[in-house]
């Protein structure tokens, strides 16, 4: 590809070549038969709490001194690389919600094919439903652009939504091409043929964003491969460096900072993850009493009151009349609403058998 001129003459060609390399990189991930270890595992530590959010950075940027700051486990912290070896979960009460958060060992340029432990490391980062990108304020910035490549390389895609493609494999009736608006980065041809090289030959496409690329293409191919996580980008050790310097970090999208050594900005850190899980908290009410305050009900955003029956017990709606909502999604309080309402957080729900 790097000895390919770009122009829009060998655009189909570099597309072709991109589709290739995506499926033989997606083989090369696969854990090989009977192979065992390096593989596409990750460490051997059960999801538990109401979100998982995995620390991923280079060697001694402070991932452990983090977690050790934030939750009550301690894991071993020293000035030396690779101080950390397996996956530690610890846990970080917030809002009423437990949070397990994965201190994981320190990755290198390389990981993604396999270097040190960096493909556990990535797999495990690939269960979470948040990144934090622990950052050495010291060091060179090229650091969070090395790392987004490991991320990328396996199939994590950060800060963004799935591409506005449709793709439906058929097994008959030949390719559907179907563009919404005039593409700027693809042609009809270049599906098609970037497609017969995944094996499939009948297939309804359906590209709804003018702006997507054969990346954005690929990744509806591997859609199964793929999977959308938020990262919040944490430069650690700003006691080390410049006012000036400090000011620009922050002002970076995604972006927050700290000093784990002298205690700053930690609680701010903290504050942004659970902003960033989008969790919501629901307090229940039973007839006649008070609201429990002391309890909150944990679910994700745009979680409907179905859900928080089903948090509370799985035959519960099986018995459902209707609930009411007290706080922000009720249009009047109490609002009476059935199992499709969209709960707000800190919203009071009263369910209502029959
Ligand atoms: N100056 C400064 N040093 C820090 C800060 N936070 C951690 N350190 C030091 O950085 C070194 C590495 O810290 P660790 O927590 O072991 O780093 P890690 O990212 O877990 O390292 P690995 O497990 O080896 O990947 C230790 O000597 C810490 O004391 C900070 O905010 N400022
Ligand atoms: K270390
Ligand atoms: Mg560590």
């Amino acid at each position: 590809m790097a000895r390919t001129q770009k122009n829009k003459a060998t655009n189909y060609h570099l597309g072709l070549l991109k589709g290739k390399i995506a499926r033989l990189r997606a083989q090369l991930l696969e854990p090989a038969q009977g192979a065992g270890g390096g593989g596409g595992q990750g460490f051997d530590v059960s999801k538990s709490g109401d979100a998982r959010i995995a620390l991923v950075g280079f060697p001694s940027v402070g991932k452990s001194t983090f977690l050790s700051k934030i939750t009550k486990t301690k894991s071993e912290v020293a000035a030396y690389a690779f101080t950390t070896l397996t996956a530690i979960p610890g846990v970080l009460e917030y809002g009423g919600a437990e949070i397990q958060v994965l201190d994981l060992p320190g990755i290198i340029e390389g990981a993604a094919e396999g270097k040190g432990r960096g493909r556990q490391v990535i797999s495990a980062a690939k269960t979470s439903e948040l990144i934090l990108m622990i950052l050495d304020a010291t060091k060179r910035a090229e650091q969070r652009a090395l790392l987004e490549g490991e991320l990328e390389a396996v199939g994590i895609r950060l800060n963004r939504d799935p591409p506005n493609i449709y793709l439906k494999a058929k097994k008959a009736g030949g390719m559907k091409i179907t563009f919404q608006a005039p593409p700027k980065y693809l042609d009809e041809r270049m599906l098609y043929h970037i497609l017969r090289d995944y094996k499939i030959l009948n297939a309804e496409v359906l590209v709804r964003d003018e702006n997507a690329t054969v990346d954005d293409f690929i990744d509806v191919i591997m859609k199964d491969h793929r999977k959308y996580i938020k990262c919040l980008y944490v430069y650690n050790k700003i006691d080390s460096v410049s006012l000036d310097f400090l000011d620009k970090l922050a002002r970076e999208p995604n972006t927050v900072v700290m000093s784990c050594e002298l205690d700053l900005n930690i609680r701010e850190v903290v504050d942004r993850c659970w902003e960033e899980l989008r969790l919501i908290r629901v307090y229940t009410k039973r007839k006649g009493d008070a609201p429990d305050f002391s309890e909150a009900l944990i679910v994700r955003s745009n979680a409907t009151i179905e859900d928080v029956c089903d948090q509370i017990h799985r035959t519960l709606k099986d018995t459902f009349k209707h609930a009411l909502v007290w706080g922000a999604s009720a249009r009047h309080v109490p609002q009476k609403v059935g199992l499709g309402h969209v709960v707000a957080d800190e919203d009071v729900v009263s369910i209502v058998a029959k």
